[in-house]
C-alpha cells in the first residue's frame, strides 16, 4: 500500500535533520580521504560510475538517507509508475517513458493497446523509414537522396533530441555511423529558422515536425516558415516533411506529411528523447542501430533504478543526496558540469528536465508544501565554465552543489602533446583538480586568496560518450528527477507554470491588453 506524504511529515526526514553535519574539508583531507574516493562509488550502466566521495555525506548520513528512501517508498512508487498507475495526477495520465526502452514490470494496457508494443511498433516504423531514406528508396521529387534532417520543435521536442544529436555527432563520424547531418529550429525568433534555412540545401532536406500536442505556437509558426521556404524553392512541402506527434493531436491525420510517427500523452515532453521524438531525428542521423544502442543503455540504467538497496541504485542515491543538500543543508542551486564537448547542450536539457518537473510549490494533491523543492539548474561544459562562473562557485557566498561528468577518452581520437601532456589529459586533470579544490579548499592569510572549501560535488565517470553511455546518463537523470519528485511529494510530470505566459502572449497578439501589459506591448512595438 503506497502512501503519498509530504517530506516534512516523514519521521526519517526529521531524524536526518538531527544527524551531525559532515565537515567535507576534514572528510576529504583526513587520513580516510583517499579511501573515501575509492569507496564512495556505485556502478551505473554502460561502464559509468557515480562517485559521491566529495559530497557532504558520511556513513551516518547515508544510513539516514536509506531510511528516508524506505519510508518514502521510493522503490514502490517507481514500480507503481512503470506498472501503469496514474502517477501524473495533475493531467490524469500514466507516466510511461521508461517503457519506450524496455519492459520493467507488468504489461501496461492503455487506450486498448499494450503500450510497450505500441512504442516498439513506432520505433520499427521509424527504422524502416530511416533505412529507406538512407538507401535512396525515399527521395526528393528529383529522385535524389536526402542529406540533411531538420527538426522543428521546442522544449522537450527540441532540447533532449538536440543534446543527444550533438553528443553523438562526432562519435558517429569517427565510427562510420554518420548518415545525415541534423539541424534544429526551435525559437519563434525568425532569425532561428532563417539562419538554419540559409545553412542548408532545402531540396535535399527532410523536416521533422515534432509536437506532442500539435498546438505549440512556436512550432506551428516555424512549420509555416519552412513550408514557405520550400514553396519558394519550387518544392512540394508534403514530400519533405514528416510529423512526430500524439495520435490525438491535430497533426495526426493531416495529409501534409510524407509520414507520421507517434508518441502519446503518457510521455512528458522532457522525457521524450527515447520515444519517437528523439527516435526520428537520431535514426535518420545515425541509423536505427545506433538509436537502439542508446535505448539499451537507458534501459539498463532503468533496471538499476529498481534496486531496493540505495547503495546499489545510483539514481536513487543521487536523488536522496540532492534532497539532503536542498532541504537540510539549504543549498539553492546545482551546477551541471560535463567535462566533454559532446555534452555541450546536456545542461540545457537537464534544466528543462529538472526545473520543469520539480519546480513546484504544491504537492500532488494541490496543497502548498512548507519546504523548498527543485533547485535552480545551470551549467556549461568544462573547462569553459572554469573561465567564467567558477569564481562564484569557489568563493561566492552561496554554496552550489556540483555535478561533474567526465570521460577518460575523447570521441575523435585526435589529440596533441603540448608541454608533456595531451589535451585529453589536461581536460581530465582539470576535473580532478576542481573536485579537490572545491571540497578541500586552501587556507591563505590573504582573505581574497583564501579558499574555504566544503563545496560539495559528485562525478559521473565513464570511458567515452557513446550511444550506450549517453542513454545511461540520460536515464540516470530522468530517474533522479523522478525520485526527487517522489520525495518532495510533487507531481513531476505536469507543467502548469508555463501556461499563463502563453495566454497573455495570445492576448497581446490579439491586441486585447490593458494596464501594464498594454504599456509593455507598446514599448515593444507590437
Ligand atoms: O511537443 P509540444 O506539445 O509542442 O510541446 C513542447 C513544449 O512546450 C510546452 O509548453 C511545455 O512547457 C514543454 O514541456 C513541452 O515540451
Amino acid at each position: 500500500m503506497i502512501t503519498w506524504n509530504n517530506l516534512d511529515t516523514l519521521e526519517s526526514f526529521k531524524e536526518l535533520s538531527n544527524v551531525k553535519k559532515v565537515n567535507l574539508v576534514e572528510a576529504m583531507t583526513g587520513e580516510n580521504g583517499a579511501e573515501r574516493v575509492k569507496n564512495y562509488s556505485v556502478p551505473m550502466a554502460a561502464g559509468l560510475a557515480y562517485n559521491y566521495a566529495a559530497k557532504q555525506v558520511d556513513d551516518e548520513v547515508l544510513e539516514g538517507l536509506k531510511k528516508l528512501a524506505k519510508e518514502a517508498q521510493l522503490t514502490e512508487k517507481y514500480a507503481a509508475l512503470y506498472n501503469g498507475e496514474m502517477i501524473n495526477t495533475g493531467e490524469k495520465r500514466l507516466v510511461l517513458h521508461q517503457l519506450t526502452r524496455g519492459q520493467l514490470g507488468d504489461t501496461v494496457t492503455a487506450d486498448g493497446v499494450d503500450k510497450r508494443a505500441f512504442y516498439v511498433e513506432q520505433q520499427q516504423k521509424i527504422a524502416d523509414f530511416a533505412n529507406k531514406v538512407h538507401a535512396g528508396e525515399i527521395t526528393n521529387a528529383a529522385g535524389e537522396k536526402f542529406t540533411t534532417v531538420v527538426q522543428i520543435g521546442i522544449g522537450g521536442s527540441d532540447l533532449g533530441p538536440r543534446a543527444m544529436y550533438l553528443a553523438l555527432e562526432n562519435w558517429a563520424k569517427k565510427n562510420d555511423k554518420f548518415k545525415m547531418e541534423a539541424k534544429f529550429i526551435s525559437n519563434v525568433d525568425p532569425d532561428d529558422a532563417a539562419a538554419v534555412l540559409n545553412s542548408i540545401d532545402v531540396a535535399h532536406s527532410i523536416f521533422v515536425l515534432v509536437s506532442k500536442s500539435g498546438t505549440t505556437l512556436e512550432t506551428l509558426t516555424n512549420e509555416s516558415f519552412v513550408k514557405d521556404a520550400l514553396k519558394n524553392a519550387g518544392l512540394d512541402a508534403s514530400k519533405h516533411m514528416i510529423a512526430v506527434t500524439s495520435e490525438t493531436s491535430p497533426l495526426a491525420k493531416s495529409d501534409d506529411y510524407l509520414a507520421a510517427f507517434f508518441m502519446d500523452d503518457y510521455i512528458g515532453g522532457r522525457y521524450s528523447s527515447t520515444s519517437a521524438v528523439g527516435g526520428a531525428v537520431l535514426s535518420l542521423a545515425f541509423g536505427p542501430e545506433v538509436f537502439a544502442e542508446f535505448l539499451e543503455g537507458a534501459a539498463e540504467e532503468d533496471k538499476l533504478a529498481k534496486n531496493e538497496d540505495v547503495m546499489q541504485n545510483p539514481a536513487m542515491l543521487d536523488a536522496l543526496i540532492g534532497v539532503y543538500e536542498r532541504n537540510i543543508l539549504g543549498y539553492p542551486s546545482t551546477a551541471v558540469l560535463p567535462y566533454s564537448q559532446a555534452l555541450s547542450r546536456f545542461p540545457a536539457h537537464l534544466q528543462q528536465l529538472d526545473m520543469e518537473s520539480n519546480g513546484k510549490s504544491v504537492n500532488r494533491f494541490g496543497e502548498p508544501v512548507d519546504y523548498v523543492t527543485g533547485p535552480v539548474i545551470f551549467g556549461e561544459p568544462g573547462t569553459n565554465g572554469q573561465h567564467s562562473f567558477y569564481q562564484l562557485l569557489h568563493q561566492g557566498t552561496d554554496i552550489v552543489p556540483l555535478q561533474f561528468i567526465g570521460f577518460k577518452n575523447n570521441q575523435m581520437g585526435t589529440d596533441v602533446v603540448i608541454q608533456d601532456s595531451t589535451s585529453q589529459q589536461k581536460l581530465c586533470a582539470n576535473v580532478a583538480a576542481q573536485i579537490v579544490a572545491f571540497a578541500c579548499g586552501k587556507a591563505d592569510d590573504n582573505r581574497n586568496k583564501n579558499f574555504e572549501g566544503g563545496r560539495p560535488s559528485s562525478i559521473i565517470i565513464g570511458e567515452q560518450v557513446n550511444p550506450a553511455s549517453l542513454g545511461a546518463l540520460l536515464a540516470h537523470f530522468e530517474n533522479k528527477v523522478m525520485f526527487q519528485g517522489f520525495l518532495w511529494n510533487v507531481n513531476s510530470f505536469d507543467q502548469e507554470g508555463v501556461q499563463l505566459g502563453k495566454v497573455l502572449a495570445k492576448r497581446v497578439l490579439a491586441h486585447e491588453t490593458d494596464g501594464a501589459l498594454k504599456v509593455f506591448s507598446d514599448l515593444l512595438n507590437i
